[in-house]
């Protein structure tokens, strides 16, 4: 692995959630390996889980860790070529990159989509763009598309929780006041397929996700039909695909409650609203997940960390 800049990065995926599971035992195994090494953590949003876990992971591999807030501390990167720089925008993404190159030897990136312009967003200029003229590895800590790491963590508590070989999991589109990004169900989704999992989505008309994401997988317009038998409920809201970025439902009946879960165990990636996406009960009960679910976003990062520094 170069770069973990999407799902397609991964080599071996069952080796990759081993290494997360194994640095989980162990975590200071290899307190060594990133002696002398930098991780510089770019954020242009907020973040509490990536950040404090990807920290955590890069220290328990010996790294030092270097964190911008961009939007407040760096200056405004302009992304396109060729423009003539003489409105708000300071320094070019090209300088920008090379430069973090020279202080650091991983790159991580937290930017999330406009919910504007689909096809832009879909482009992702911004991760992209690091990508192409850092010199170092670059790192997805959730673009406007995808959250890899994320992913990564999901995959390993499924792993560790399964009580069959091949559980029911549901992704069920859940109610949120605000527009989100389609980049933590377009990446559980990616993640589900490659670990062949028994994957069924639910969310109401016009909620699809990319076609491309989604492919054969079952999509129910009834939560009720689709929950039915799940061992795994992975709650999330996301804003539009198709009438992108808008807000077309905030039905309160598609909340996951604990009628609804069952014997199933609950996930979100938090943070989560309390009582629009799920229901106190849930979150307070035995079957949910999502703090363990967090944990291993520590184990996640320390795998693809790992990776990166012995590539
Ligand atoms: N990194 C995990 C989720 C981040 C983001 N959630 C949010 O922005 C929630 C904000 C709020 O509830 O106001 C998302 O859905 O992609
Ligand atoms: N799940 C997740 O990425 O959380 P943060 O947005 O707090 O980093």
């Amino acid at each position: 692995m170069n770069t973990y800049t999407d799902l397609e990065d991964i080599n071996d995926l069952q080796a990759l959630i081993q290494e997360g599971r194994n640095q989980k035992k162990a975590p200071l195994a290899q307190k060594n390996l990133g002696q002398h090494k930098t991780l510089a953590m770019l954020f242009f949003n907020s973040s509490l889980r990536t950040r404090l876990s990807t920290q955590k992971a890069a220290r328990n591999l010996g790294m030092e860790v270097m964190v911008i807030n961009f939007n407040q501390d760096g200056w405004q990167l302009e992304f396109e070529d060729g423009t003539v720089m003489n409105a708000d925008k300071a320094e070019h993404i090209k300088e920008a990159a090379a430069v973090i190159s020279q202080y650091a030897d991983l790159i991580g990136l937290r930017a999330f989509p406009s919910l504007k312009d689909r096809e832009k967003d879909y482009s992702e200029i911004l991760l992209k763009s690091f990508a192409k003229y850092a010199t170092v590895p670059v790192i997805n800590m959730e673009s406007a598309t995808a959250h890899p790491l994320q992913a990564l963590a999901d995959a390993i508590t499924i792993e560790e929780q399964k009580n069959t070989p091949n559980p029911k999991v549901v992704l069920t589109w859940a109610p949120h006041p605000k527009a989100l990004p389609q980049a933590v169900p377009n990446s559980f989704v990616k993640m589900m397929k490659l670990m062949g999992a028994d994957l069924t989505i639910t969310h109401p008309h016009g909620y699809d996700l990319a076609p491309e994401i989604v492919g054969n997988v079952p999509v129910f317009h009834n939560q009720e039909e689709a929950l039915k038998g799940a061992d795994f409920v992975y709650a999330k809201n996301w804003s539009s695909y198709q009438d992108y970025g808008q807000v077309l439902s905030q039905d309160e009946n598609w909340m996951v409650t604990m009628e609804k879960l069952g014997k199933a165990k609950f996930m979100h990636c938090l943070p989560v609203r309390r009582n629009v996406v799920v229901e106190d009960a849930v979150l307070d009960s035995t079957q949910s997940l999502v703090i363990e679910q967090a944990n291993n976003r520590t184990w996640a990062a320390q795998a693809v960390l790992k990776e990166l520094l012995t590539k």
